[in-house]
């Protein structure tokens, strides 16, 4: 993905619009500078046209350029939101194993830090065009002078310009190096973000975070900033030097070894002089489409890509089931350490009915949350397979296979509003009722009171979203765990039966073996393995 052609895709029209009005507004500015040019002359001096043409170029250079660049700026800012969108869209639509594997602080760090670094260098790319259309007109102007000195003109500042590149190209290793390190700095400040209670209630563990973790991870970061950045800062002013070395040169140098009239000289000094302002914004622009193409590069390595087909679509599979089976299912993680071997867990055997309640149990790490997020579709098995009454799920049908659950997972993320279905006020105030959180939702809108929450009340608001949800299947990850004895007692006694009740299936990832009689079926999970499966019905 390049940055012009991602302009270019976002609209082509509006792009070739605004180059053609640039090119417009180029020559009127070459006209004015002619112009001027002009009326050095006796001629000049006397006429009484030059001053109306003159008037005329400002206008026209007026009106052009403001037109071109309303429409750079609109086009820079649409593809920086498409830029955007489409980052997210690709987010959600990745696998959860892969985003897990990338980790929250590269997706933050570059949908903050790396969009807002390409934002910034579209949204000076109007001006640049239209500098760039003034240096192109204005060389076109020189050559129109003097061939030769044009092109002695172009060739000095050719080499200014690859001298800078050069420059660029230096920094360029330690900027890009700077943002490999921007990524560790953005995963400190937020292990500071939450970890606040940690760091507050011990002082040598706050002061060891500040000095051997944050400030090191900070100080390396800006190091290598800070040496990029002097590179391109001396590699700028050198490129602007080296314009007025040149404009010495010619009027120093050129006169005496050939002949030139001192009209051509003048003209030549002035074009020159106008167009140091254009070079020097491209030129400046430069270190920021710098930034811009290492974000770029940056966000293509998150290696996001997955197939547009696969971006969440709006569909009807929570219409029911009549059985869900997980045959011989299994799951290796990777272990984070080389050569360890991770977590496996499997083949695992279980089957799912509608009315029914399965408890899941077992040991802390023996494997049960990343058995509901393969029953939910979350993690794709590594080996085995899901059956929907009788039927396989694959990849193409996993997105509607998902659509059958509500789930309740221990970390789970609660949005402000209720999204995802039509806002139901009788069955919002029913759970609401039985959840015992009334005051935290607005029946109206379906916005809900997210801020301030306890544990337990952040826990029946996710529940209260899960029923709102109305799917087939619930899925609970330890979700009495933070509840008073009061609401554990209407989970397992009223909640788990009224679902049941209504046809759905409640899933459970449970240590309350007091409440073992509210399942069915309890499945005990040890060490990744089904280790016995109870029919608690018959044991009643
Ligand atoms: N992303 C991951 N990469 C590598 N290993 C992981 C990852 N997530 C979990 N594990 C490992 O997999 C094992 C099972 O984890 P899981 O979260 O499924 O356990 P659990 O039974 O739900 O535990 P708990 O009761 O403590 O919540 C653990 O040993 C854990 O360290």
């Amino acid at each position: 993905m390049n940055l012009f052609f991602l302009m270019l895709r976002s609209s082509w029209k509006a792009s070739l619009a605004s180059v053609v009005l640039g090119g417009a507004s180029g020559l009127a500015t070459l006209a004015l500078i002619t112009l001027i040019h002009k009326s050095f002359s006796n001629e000049g001096m006397q006429s009484t046209v030059l001053p109306a043409l003159f008037v005329a170029a400002c206008v026209a250079v007026l009106v052009l350029q403001i037109l071109s660049k309303c429409i750079l700026t609109r086009l820079s800012q649409s593809t920086a939101a498409r830029l955007q969108f489409e980052l997210c869209n690709r987010i959600m639509a990745a696998p959860l194993p892969e985003l897990e594997s990338v980790g929250p602080h590269r997706l933050l760090g570059t949908l903050q830090g790396d969009v807002g670094a390409i934002t910034g260098a579209l949204s000076n790319f109007p001006s640049v065009c239209a500098s760039a259309m003034v240096l192109v007109s204005g060389i076109g102007y020189l050559a129109n002078l003097s061939i030769p000195l044009a092109f002695c003109t172009v060739f000095m500042a050719s080499i200014a310009v690859a001298s800078y590149l050069a420059g660029v190209h230096w920094a360029n290793y330690h900027l890009r190096r700077a943002r490999e390190d921007r990524d560790e700095v953005t995963k400190q400040l937020q292990a500071m973000v939450f970890g606040i209670k940690e760091l507050k209630a011990n002082n040598r563990r706050c002061i060891d975070f500040i000095y051997e973790v944050l400030l090191p991870a900070d100080t390396a970061m800006r190091q290598r900033l800070i040496k990029g950045t002097d590179i391109l800062g001396g590699a700028h002013t050198w490129g602007r030097l080296s314009l007025f070395i040149g404009i010495g040169l010619l009027i120093f140098v050129w006169p005496r070894m050939w002949t030139v009239t001192p009209e051509t000289l003048m003209g030549y000094t002035l074009t020159i002089i106008y167009l140091t302002s254009p070079l020097d914004n491209i030129l400046g622009w430069l270190p920021a489409l710098n930034h811009a193409a290492i974000s770029l590069n940056k966000i293509n390595a998150l290696g996001l890509m997955i197939d547009p087909a696969k971006a969440p679509v709006v569909n009807s599979a929570d219409t029911g089931f009549r059985s869900i089976e997980m045959r011989d299912i299994s799951y290796s993680y990777q272990s984070p350490i080389e050569g360890e071997t991770g977590f496996h867990l499997g083949p695992i055997d279980m089957q799912i009915r509608p009315g029914e309640a399965l408890f899941i149990v077992g040991g802390n790490g023996c494997g049960k949350t990343t058995l509901a997020k393969i029953l939910t579709g979350l993690y794709p098995a590594h080996s085995g397979e899901i059956l929907v009454d009788r039927h396989v799920i694959d990849n193409a049908s996993m997105g509607d296979y998902r659509q059958l659950f509500s789930t309740v997972f221990v970390e789970g993320h609660l949005f402000d509003r209720l999204l995802g279905n039509d806002l139901n006020p009788m069955l919002l105030r029913h759970w609401a009722h039985r959840l015992g959180i009334e005051d935290k939702v607005d029946f109206e809108t379906g916005q809900l009171k997210t801020y301030k929450l306890s544990r337990g009340q952040h826990k029946r608001l996710a529940m209260l979203v899960a029923c709102m949800d109305q799917r087939p299947v619930f899925v609970f990850d330890e979700w009495a765990a933070e509840q008073d004895p009061t609401f554990k007692e209407i989970f397992y006694r009223e909640i788990v039966p009224e679902l049941k009740q209504k046809g759905r299936a409640v899933v459970a990832i449970t240590h309350d073996d007091r409440y073992f009689f509210a399942a069915d079926r309890v499945v005990k999970i040890v060490d990744g393995k089904v280790e016995t499966t109870t029919n608690e019905r018959m044991v009643a």
